[in-house]
């Protein structure tokens, strides 16, 4: 069975588009599907981190909209008023999460579609959601693409440019691991995964001895996700807390090739936005000399954003911090219902920030889905032109540089 987080139906002659996402919030207990039908749940979906990640985000937000033009728009107004509604709509989905530059990307671009459309004096407004519907159910099918891509890209950068790397492609006894931290997987895109792609090609070639999660405080993307996706995958897996990161790297220093992560947003200079935490393994990795890889589709790269001081980092409420929610384990075996615990003192200020900031003279390179971008040498920043040279004007535009408030 392959891991889905999203599940989306075309219309067809027997009925309408559906979308259902996984929730998250009860993997790895329940495997439980909830249908988006509008906005409005879409959006909850998204904030309350039922689905979560850079593009499955902005996926889900597109389809959802793709789903609610389907059942709802009754196609009665004027091409202009389409356009103007599902820019509207868009807007209010844009406004779920902050910092992931992935869902206003999606729609600065799918906004441009509708205006294009619309600008055609023989359009209609079912021309109009027509156009749209399609270039949501695009975005779908070419992120998929683009991880698989990535991972290939990723694999190859690491045999050929990390000590073990080097050594596992001439000595199938050296042990090659990969630490990763947060869900950068199937649960995270459209399939396939980023970072955790980049595991699963290594793992697909018969490189990878060992894939090292680190469980990811405080909302556990990595416990709960990963370990799933490598358990689901059958990839030898070995779980860390956040805080056993250095003792790992100093221990198997010489088999760890690299510390791999994904991105919510990379700013122009190569600063890159990313789960709380990542941060902290760049420094170690630096201190330990071990390679440092962010792995993102270009659509993660945002040149209108100069530099990571820039970027809005979205900050949680204090109870992800303070309490632990999960199933009771049941003696005999299973799990029961939820239960939240505290694990704090009450009373205690806390601070969640969801993301922090990796500066881009921490990192060795940026996987792409054409390429791995490294510094110029000599450089403390990354520069992007190579990578977006072949796209095509539209694909490349300029991103708007904040996604709005919470
Ligand atoms: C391919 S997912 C890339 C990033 O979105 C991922 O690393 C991450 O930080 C996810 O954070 P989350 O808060 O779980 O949405």
């Amino acid at each position: 069975m392959v891991l889905q987080a999203i599940k989306y139906t075309p219309a067809s002659g027997d009925g309408p588009a559906s979308l259902e996402i996984l929730d998250q919030l009860q993997i790895p207990h329940r495997t439980v599907y909830e249908p988006i039908k509008n906005c409005e749940d879409g959006f909850k979906a998204i904030k309350q981190m039922k689905v979560r990640g850079a593009p499955a985000i902005a996926i889900v937000a597109a389809l959802t909209l793709a789903v609610e033009l389907g059942t709802t728009y009754d196609g009665a107004q004027s091409a202009a008023e389409a356009k103007d509604h599902i820019i509207q709509r868009l807007e209010y989905l844009k406004t779920s999460r902050p910092t992931a530059v992935n869902l206003g990307d999606a729609v600065g671009k799918l906004s441009k579609i509708v205006t294009t459309a619309a600008s055609s004096s023989a359009t209609d407004s079912q021309a109009v959601v027509k156009e749209y519907i399609a270039a949501a159910e695009r975005m779908l099918v070419d992120d998929v693409a683009d991880n698989k891509a990535i991972g290939a890209n990723g694999a190859k950068w690491i045999m050929e440019n990390t000590e073990a790397g080097k050594s596992r492609a001439s000595n199938a006894a050296q042990e090659l691991s990969i630490l990763t931290i947060c869900n950068t997987g199937s649960l995270a895109t459209a399939g396939y995964g980023t970072a955790l792609g980049v595991i699963r090609s290594l793992h697909n070639a018969q490189c990878l001895t060992r894939a090292y999660a680190s469980e990811t405080r405080p909302y556990n993307q990595g416990s709960r996700l990963t370990a799933y996706e490598l358990v689901h995958d059958n990839i030898p897996a070995t779980l860390i807390t956040d805080s056993m990161a250095g003792s790992i790297m100093a221990r198997e220093r010489s088999n760890i090739a690299a510390v791999i992560v994904g991105a919510d947003r990379v700013a122009a200079n190569g600063d890159t936005a990313n789960k709380i935490g990542t941060y902290s393994l760049a420094v170690l990795a630096r201190h330990h000399g071990v390679k440092f890889l962010v792995a993102a589709p270009r659509t993660t790269v945002d040149r209108a954003t100069a530099s990571g001081e820039d970027i809005v980092i979205e900050e949680r409420a204090g109870h992800e911090v303070t309490q632990v929610r999960g199933p009771q384990v049941i003696p005999e075996g299973g799990f029961g219902e939820p239960a939240t615990v505290s694990t704090a003192a009450i009373g205690v200020d806390v601070w969640n920030p969801a993301f922090d900031v990796t500066p881009a003279n921490l990192i060795d390179g940026i996987i792409t889905e054409v390429g791995v971008v490294e510094k110029a040498s000599g450089s403390l920043n990354f520069n992007f032109d190579s990578i977006f040279a072949s796209m095509t004007k539209e694909e490349a535009d300029i991103k708007p540089s904040s996604i709005g408030g919470m």
